[in-house]
C-alpha cells in the first residue's frame, strides 16, 4: 500500500527533496540539487530519472511504460531480485522477481556535506531483508544490501541486478568498453557460453549477454552525443548487456516499436551460475555508480 505525499513529507523532507504523485498515482520522490535532477518511485524503489544540470538525461524511460502496482516500470533502474529473468522453478512467477513490482518503505533521507541527496528504502521479500540507498549527486550511486534473516533454517542463494537503462542517441553509434576479456552466456543463442571476444561491443542486432566473472568498470561511448557514461561497481561478478532490437521490442506492449534505437542496458548483477549464497544472519552489499562524462 502506497503512503500519501502528506504522510511522507513531515518525516522525510530535506533540502533538495520533495514528494509528489507520479504516473499512475504512484508516489515518487523528486530530487533537485545544485548538481542534478532525479526521481525515484517507492514502487520498486525504482529510479526513473537522473540528469546532471546542463546535460541530457542519463537514464532512458519508455514512453509506453506502465505505472501500476504489481507491474514493472520500463526504463530507469529496475531492481531484479530474488531471481533474474524467468524463474526456473515456476514459469508463472514474475520475471526478474518481486522487488521491482512491490512498494518499498522509505526509511531515511539525507543531504550530505556536498549537497547530494540520498534516500534509503527497505523491503522484506521472503526471508530476505533488502535496503537500497540511491544517492543523487554529480554521479548516481546505488547500493543494494541483502540480509538473510537469522530465522532462516538454512543458507539460501539469490540473484540480483541493478538493471540500468541508459539513454543514447543512436544504438548504431554506441561502443561499450570494459568487457573485452570476459566470457559470456549468449541468451539469444540458446544460453551458450562463449569465450571472450577481445573486442569492445557494438550493436548490430538483438543483444542479451550475461558477462561472467567480471568486476570491470564499463564505459558506454555515445559517439553521436559525444559523451560517455561509465558504470563502476563492487561485489558484482556479472554484467548484463541488453538491447531487444526490432522484433523483441515490437512484441513488448510496454516498449515503443522504435525505442530500441535510443537505449542500451548495462546491468550490474550477480546471476546464475555466479549467484551469491548467504548463511542465516549474513549480508551482501552490491553497489553501482553511474557517471556522465560530457
Ligand atoms: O521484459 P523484462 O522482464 O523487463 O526483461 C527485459 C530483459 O532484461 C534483461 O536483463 C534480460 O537479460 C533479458 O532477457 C530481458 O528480456
Amino acid at each position: 500500500m502506497q503512503p500519501s505525499v502528506d504522510q511522507l513529507a513531515p518525516q522525510f523532507l530535506v533540502p533538495g527533496l520533495r514528494f509528489a504523485e507520479g504516473n499512475g498515482g504512484l508516489v515518487k520522490a523528486i530530487v533537485h540539487t545544485d548538481r542534478c535532477d532525479g526521481e525515484i518511485y517507492l514502487h520498486g524503489s525504482h529510479i526513473t530519472h537522473f540528469q546532471p544540470h546542463n546535460q541530457l538525461p542519463v537514464l532512458w524511460m519508455s514512453q509506453k511504460s506502465e505505472f501500476a502496482e504489481g507491474k514493472a516500470i520500463r526504463g530507469g533502474v529496475p531492481i531484479c531480485f530474488p531471481w533474474f529473468g524467468a524463474n526456473a522453478a515456476d514459469p508463472t512467477a514474475p520475471g526478474h522477481g518481486y522487488a521491482r513490482i512491490r512498494t518499498w518503505n522509505l526509511l531515511a533521507t539525507e543531504i550530505n556535506d556536498d549537497g547530494d541527496v540520498a534516500l534509503t528504502l527497505g523491503i522484506t521479500i521472503g526471508n530476505f531483508e533488502l535496503t537500497y540507498t540511491a544517492t543523487f549527486g554529480r554521479s548516481l550511486g546505488m547500493s543494494l544490501s541483502v540480509t538473510l534473516s537469522d530465522q532462516s533454517s538454512e543458507a539460501v542463494s539469490f540473484e540480483e541486478a541493478l538493471h540500468t537503462y541508459l539513454a543514447i542517441e543512436d544504438i548504431h553509434q554506441v561502443v561499450i568498453e570494459g568487457l573485452e576479456s570476459a566470457a559470456y552466456i549468449d541468451k539469444v543463442d540458446g544460453m551458450k557460453q562463449k569465450p571472450a571476444t577481445d573486442e569492445s561491443i557494438r550493436f548490430n542486432g538483438e543483444c542479451d549477454r550475461v558477462y561472467l566473472n567480471t568486476t570491470e568498470t564499463c564505459t558506454l561511448r555515445d559517439l553521436a552525443l559525444a559523451r560517455s557514461i561509465q558504470i563502476s561497481k563492487t561485489n558484482s561478478l556479472c554484467t548484463v548487456v541488453w538491447n531487444p532490437w526490432i522484433n523483441k521490442s515490437a512484441a513488448m506492449p510496454d516498449f515503443g516499436d522504435h525505442e530500441w534505437q535510443s537505449m542500451a542496458c548495462i546491468e550490474t548483477a550477480n546471476t546464475a551460475p555466479l549467484q551469491p549464497t548467504l548463511n542465516p544472519g549474513d549480508s551482501h552489499v552490491m553497489t553501482a555508480v553511474v557517471s556522465l562524462f560530457p
